[in-house]
């Protein structure tokens, strides 16, 4: 099946596929199959991982079945908190999971430096149970080891991950590569219009995880949606997709299921809206629907104004 899948232009040039299959609480033993099929049969060309997801090497083994060239996909991966102090230890891992030498994009994945000498390797606590943050941490730093990756040639494109303006203000002032991309939770329950309206000021651009609200998800039984999918003959879940790619947003939905995964690319890019229909979607959150769902009990302040 050959699917034609739209892209976006980054501040570096790069084109980035707008569908990319999530990978997040995948198990090891499906995600195999999905990112087979997905770039097999389902037409995609842009897979998102991270570390912290620890099935990077059932996602490489599922790039190798499918038998797509290397560089006809794009393929993203996150540095965890405990690795900002030294993130190329972190993506060299990453790369050897993935049984990849470089990434398509490298991002931080949460603007919080977690004690890397702590109780837990990927989630250490405080006696108390509070998760164990180094606060004083400069995010500039972990920035700049960033930058330095690409000037290694081991990634093509650097961004971040969950950053508010706030966090973006930490590390903009001495950056000498803008990232690229920020990758943050976006639906019509959580469009976060203001940070986007700063990110396109500074030639940021965005991604949208938990695209369908990630699982046991409200949104896709919204009255609106329902409404609007059963208009156009399609499932709700095309309809959340669309809205995001109406918008130029980048979208990473994430199935093991392969119906959803062809579903979630095809069916999402034939979708339009009439103006109304956009408006109706697009002003849910602030006629009283604004909610995030991924809220992770971090002990800082990250500077989101519906959040913390
Ligand atoms: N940077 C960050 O901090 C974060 C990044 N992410 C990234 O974003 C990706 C997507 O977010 P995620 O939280 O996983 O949630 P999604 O919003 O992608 O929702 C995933 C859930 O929806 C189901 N689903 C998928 N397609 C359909 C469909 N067409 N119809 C009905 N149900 C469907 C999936 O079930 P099934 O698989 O059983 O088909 C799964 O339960 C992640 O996998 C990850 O790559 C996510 C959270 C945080
Ligand atoms: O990418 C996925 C999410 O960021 C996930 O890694 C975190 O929400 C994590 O479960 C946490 O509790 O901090």
């Amino acid at each position: 099946m050959a699917v034609k899948v739209p892209t976006v232009k980054l501040n570096n040039g790069l084109e980035m596929p707008i569908i990319g299959l999530g990978t997040w609480q995948s198990p090891k033993d499906q995600v195999v199959a999905a990112v087979e099929y997905a770039l097999k049969e389902g037409g995609y060309r842009h897979i998102d991982c991270a570390f912290a997801y620890g099935n990077e090497d059932a996602v490489g083994e599922g790039i190798r079945r499918s038998g797509v060239p290397r560089e006809e996909i794009w393929v993203t991966s996150k540095a965890w908190p405990t690795y900002l102090n030294r993130v190329e230890e972190c993506l060299d891992q990453t790369l050897s999971n993935l049984g990849l030498d470089y990434l398509d994009l490298y991002l931080i994945h949460w603007p919080i430096h977690l004690n890397p000498s702590g109780n837990n390797h990927l989630f250490p606590t405080l006696p108390n149970g509070v998760r164990d943050v180094i606060h004083d941490w400069p995010l500039s730093e972990t920035w700049s080891q960033m930058e330095s990756l690409v000037k290694k040639g081991k990634v093509r494109s650097i961004g971040v991950s969950n950053f508010s303006e706030l966090k973006l203000n930490e590390i903009l002032p001495t950056a000498t590569i803008i990232p690229a991309v920020n990758q943050l939770e976006l639906h019509v329950y959580n469009p976060q219009k203001k940070l986007l309206k700063f990110m396109e000021e500074k030639g940021i651009k965005p991604q949208a995880y938990s695209p369908l609200g990630s699982s046991k998800s409200p949104l896709m039984a919204d009255e609106t949606v329902v409404q609007i999918a059963n208009a156009k003959g399609v499932e709700p879940s095309a309809v959340l997709l669309a809205y995001l790619v109406a918008k130029g947003i980048t979208a990473l939905p994430k199935s093991v299921t392969p119906q959803r995964i062809a579903d979630n690319l095809s069916k999402t890019i034939s979708v339009s809206f009439t103006p109304e229909e956009f408006e109706q979607l697009d002003t849910l959150a602030e006629n009283g629907k604004q909610q995030r769902f991924i809220k992770p009990p971090w002990p800082v302040k990250l500077g989101f104004e519906d959040w913390i």
